[in-house]
């Protein structure tokens, strides 16, 4: 079986990786190894964090079954096109001109759930990354479907040998523990150099007195990355009004703000920053260029997309 991912019934051939990501000076992707512990706002506020540093910066939601990074930057409603001459796909521009790409800019509604069986997503995903003109980026950040089975391993396979770093995303609970030792293995059996973990929900910021609560105990995720021997990135509140933000699509706004919690997502961002400043640090040229363009089918929409 495979996938196409066609425009107006003409399937475009996938181009090499190497191709399309040659643009890219560093790419990053965020990894957990269970679902629901904040990797999408993760990979998001690192796009965002990256951005506002003055980096020209793309962002790839590969977390096909549960993309929420459209919602989080507030472009959720945003459609996919085609350069028709190139027959690559062209991101959607997000804020701070961040360039998106997510399947959920290709389903028909926000409800729509994705239930592709393995063979067919990893086609799919494999078809999706090699066809987007990412142009020249300073990063690309990959959001991974959660865990470490099917999905996560068809993208980080498929961008193997470009990756730069992995950030593990946790939660400070036990659990957890025992999962994100499972995904800095993943990471390192890929041979993606792990960047860091990052410990979300770490407390809760009560919005009363703005005091942090360490609901789960202190430090498990520093301890969890000393014991792994890679760095400690940071730690994320639980934050109502992070949440706020979140869910109306202003995350942007919000890292902007004063707020301790955007300052702490921001602490993170500049310790990579740090850790790649040699990638960083080759300029690269903005390109312009004039091109004709057409909407995104997914596959099964047109004749000649799925055999
Ligand atoms: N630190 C936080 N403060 C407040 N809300 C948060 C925080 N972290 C995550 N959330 C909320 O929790 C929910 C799950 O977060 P997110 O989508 O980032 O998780 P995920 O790990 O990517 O999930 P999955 O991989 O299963 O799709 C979201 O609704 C998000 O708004």
């Amino acid at each position: 079986m495979s996938v196409k991912i066609s425009v107006k019934g003409q399937a475009t051939a996938p181009g090499s990786l190497a191709e399309v990501l040659k643009g890219v000076k560093l790419k990053l992707v965020t990894i957990s190894g269970k679902g629901g512990v904040g990797k999408s706002l993760v990979t998001t506020s690192l796009a965002l964090g990256f951005a506002m540093r003055g980096y020209k910066v793309g962002i790839l939601d590969g977390d096909v079954y549960g993309p929420t990074v459209p919602k989080m930057l507030g472009v959720s409603n945003s459609m996919l096109y085609v350069d028709e001459k190139s027959g690559k796909i062209i991101p959607v521009t997000g804020p701070l001109g961040i360039k998106v790409v997510s399947i959920e800019f290709a389903l028909p509604s926000d409800d729509t759930a994705v239930i592709w069986r393995a063979p067919l997503v990893n086609q799919a995903l494999r078809d999706f990354i090699a066809q987007v003109d990412w142009g020249s980026l300073d990063v690309l950040v990959v959001d991974l479907p959660p865990g470490t089975g099917d999905a996560p391993l068809t993208i980080a396979q498929s961008l193997q040998g470009g990756l730069d770093g992995s950030v593990v995303v946790t939660i400070p609970t036990d659990i957890s523990r025992r999962i994100v030792l499972k995904a800095i293995d993943f990471s390192r059996k890929l041979n993606i150099k792990v960047a860091g973990v990052v410990e979300n929900m770490c407390c809760f910021k009560c919005p009363d007195n703005g005091k942090l609560y360490y609901i789960f105990g202190k430090d498990a995720g520093r301890k969890i990355a000393e014991s792994s021997g890679v760095p400690f990135l940071g730690g994320i509140p639980i934050d109502p009004d992070l949440s706020q933000y979140l869910d109306s699509g202003r995350l942007h706004e919000f890292l902007a703000s004063e707020n301790e919690t955007a300052k702490a997502i921001l602490e993170v961002v500049d310790k990579l920053i740090e850790m790649y400043k040699d990638k960083l640090q080759q300029p690269i040229e903005a390109e312009k260029k004039p091109r004709r363009i057409s909407l995104l089918k997914l596959p099964g929409e047109e004749e000649g997309g799925n055999s």
